[in-house]
């Protein structure tokens, strides 16, 4: 506007510098051809002078002009430096890192602390740079540990998520570091992206997941024996019915007690008592091999294996092998009145599970059976029938 304001000044002051020399020129003729002049040079004259004049005038304000012009350009320059400086040091102080790129996805701005949280390819982040080259440098250094092994499908995919209208992730940096990113187009095409160090965060929530895994585990375990409980069984129990029944697969139980434990405890007292249920535990659990078996103290002096995909005669096999690692243990009991040694009556079912029945229907079986191997004499094995 100002410019064009110029231009039209200075076409005023030629015509008139013109017009001026014009009318001077014409009087000096006229002046010269008849001596002792004509009101028409004296018109002359006069136009001559007045167009001097404005001539003059003109060319004050065009110089005045030019003058605020400039004036405005420079104090228009130092309010956007200020401005830039201010917008600066505003974006530094922030604690998450803040990005901007432009509609073809090369940098504008980021803060210092976008530069801190990717230090090896801090060099890169100036405007003008390529998202693409930054994030590929930086996957190359080895701090998206994401990338690792296949770096340029990682860049590929990187790219077009942040090309995104929006985009959520959680990003593991080298050093076992992680970022929240948030990125989302702006009205004019360009992406600007925060990101947010969830380190601290992330660590927390797996101390607790690790503290709340360790109360789990506690909590289904015997405290006496170090083998699971009975509620570790009663979970097991109601999934293992259940996947048992899907995929029409046996399911055994064996309910494992051991014969005249109260004399026995009388005899070597209570604390030869723990001692004798750690001991079975131990056998018990060494008894089994697959990770999928469980063997848990089911209360008092009983214990339970839980045997996923097992049909009647491995159960049979597995509870011989119980009594059998007994027998060699040799654990002497003065006071039985059916052996000189330590012996078990082991309980056993085994069936696929109808979910329309409980899972207590296994239990009830094996109990069965086991009043079955208790009242034929102990120190023996009963199959539900
Ligand atoms: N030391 C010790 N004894 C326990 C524990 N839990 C239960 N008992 C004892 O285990 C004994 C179980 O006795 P009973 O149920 O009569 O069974 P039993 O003497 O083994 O007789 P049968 O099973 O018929 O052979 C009781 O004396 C309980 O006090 C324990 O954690 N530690």
């Amino acid at each position: 506007m100002q410019h064009r304001r110029n231009e039209d000044n200075l076409y005023w002051l030629v015509l008139l510098v013109m017009g001026a020399l014009v009318a001077g020129i014409t009087a000096l003729a006229l002046r010269a051809g008849q001596p002792g002049g004509t009101p028409l040079a004296l018109w002359a004259g006069v136009a001559s002078l007045v167009g001097l004049l404005a001539a003059v005038l003109v060319q004050w304000r065009l110089i005045r002009s030019l003058d605020d012009a400039r004036r405005h350009a420079r104090e228009a320059e130092r309010a956007a430096t200020q401005a830039r400086a201010q917008l600066d040091a505003a974006l530094d102080i922030l604690p998450d890192a803040l990005s901007f790129y432009d509609a073809d996805d090369r940098m504008v701005l980021c803060n210092a602390r976008y530069r801190e949280l990717y230090p090896e390819s801090a060099h890169l982040m100036v405007p003008g740079t390529r998202f693409e080259d930054i994030v590929r440098h930086a996957a190359q250094a080895g701090t998206m540990v994401e990338a690792q092994g296949h770096i340029d499908d990682w860049v590929r995919q990187r790219v077009a998520m942040h090309l995104r209208e929006q985009s959520h992730l959680l990003q593991e940096t080298a050093g076992d570091r992680w970022m929240r990113v948030i990125e989302r187009r702006t009205p004019d095409g360009g992406i600007v992206g925060l990101r947010t160090d969830m380190t601290e965060y992330v660590r927390k929530e797996r101390q607790l997941a690790h503290a709340n895994e360790k109360l789990a585990l506690l909590s289904t375990t015997d405290g006496l024996t170090g083998i699971g409980n009975r509620r570790r069984f009663d979970q097991r129990l109601a999934v293992e019915w259940l996947r048992s029944a899907r995929q029409r697969a046996p399911l055994a139980l064996l309910l494992v007690d051991i014969d005249h434990f109260k004399l026995y405890n009388d005899h070597y007292g209570h604390l030869g008592g723990d001692e004798c249920l750690r001991r079975v535990a131990l056998l018990l659990a060494a008894s089994v091999r697959r990770a999928d078996e469980l063997v848990a103290r089911y209360g008092g002096e009983e214990f339970v294996l839980l045997l996923p995909d097992c049909d009647a005669e491995s159960a049979h096999y597995v509870a011989q092998a119980c009594m059998e690692a007994l027998r060699q243990a040799a654990v002497p009991h003065a006071r039985s009145p059916s052996a000189s040694r330590l012996t078990l009556s082991i309980g056993l079912v085994s069936m696929v599970p109808d979910p329309a029945q409980s899972p207590d229907t296994l239990v009830h079986a094996a109990d069965a059976a086991l009043y079955k191997a208790k009242s034929s004499g102990r120190d023996r094995c009963a199959g539900f029938s």
